[in-house]
């Protein structure tokens, strides 16, 4: 087996995704950002959600909020919902896992606050239900998804933004997911806070 070669396809199948994806997903991209900043000047916040490596960008990007991503600047609200484990382990226990994410933007989530919702396939029932909690609270939804935006994609509605990467392969999906997300953080820091030049 040519493991360079294997590592060369690699790079070049994330190089089509994202080339692929650019002309798609920009004008997402600025709606999805400016419904988080209309969200953050009105007091509200972020909540994201998402499992496996969605449940890492959730926290990736809760963080650059938080604390901060390329500037200095003040702290911005956002909260990861995948990680209180002892939250997260009693629903899935008591209830199902269907409901771990749910049930804390039943109990965390405002009207104008905003739920990042990351799932590849677009089909995890607990991004799914996170959904329908979110619209239940009066929450717009910003969606990050692939392949053909599934189940999440039929239930958002009209001032929600998807960002559906053209891909259906989960890793890719996943490669241009977290580049949405840091072009989310740094929109967000131009239009809070100016452009640095
Ligand atoms: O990171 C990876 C694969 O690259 C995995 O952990 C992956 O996130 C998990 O299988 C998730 O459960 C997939 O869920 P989803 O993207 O379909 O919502
Ligand atoms: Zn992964």
């Amino acid at each position: 087996m040519d493991l360079q070669a294997r590592i060369r396809q690699l790079f070049n199948d994330s190089i089509e995704t994202k080339a692929r994806a650019v002309d798609v997903l920009t004008p997402q991209i600025e709606l999805a950002s400016q419904l988080m900043v209309n969200a953050l000047l009105g007091e509200g916040k972020i909540l994201a959600c998402g499992n496996g490596g969605s449940a890492g960008d959730s926290q990736h990007f809760s963080s650059e909020l938080l604390n901060r991503f390329e500037r200095e600047r003040p702290s911005l609200p956002a909260i990861a919902l995948t990680t209180d484990s002892s939250t997260i382990t009693s629903i899935a226990n008591d209830y199902s896992y269907n409901e771990v994410f749910s049930k804390q933007i039943r109990a965390l989530g405002q009207p104008g606050d905003i739920l990042l919702a990351i799932s590849t396939s677009g089909n995890s029932g607990n991004v799914v239900q996170a959904i329908q909690a979110a619209h239940d609270r009066d929450m717009h939804v910003v969606a990050l998804t692939g392949r053909d935006g599934g189940e999440m994609a039929a239930l958002l509605l009209p001032d929600d933004v998807e960002i559906r990467v053209p891909s259906r392969v989960t890793a890719r999906i996943q490669e241009v997911h977290l580049l949405a997300i840091h072009c989310l953080c740094d929109l967000i820091d131009r239009q809070l806070f100016g452009s640095e030049e």
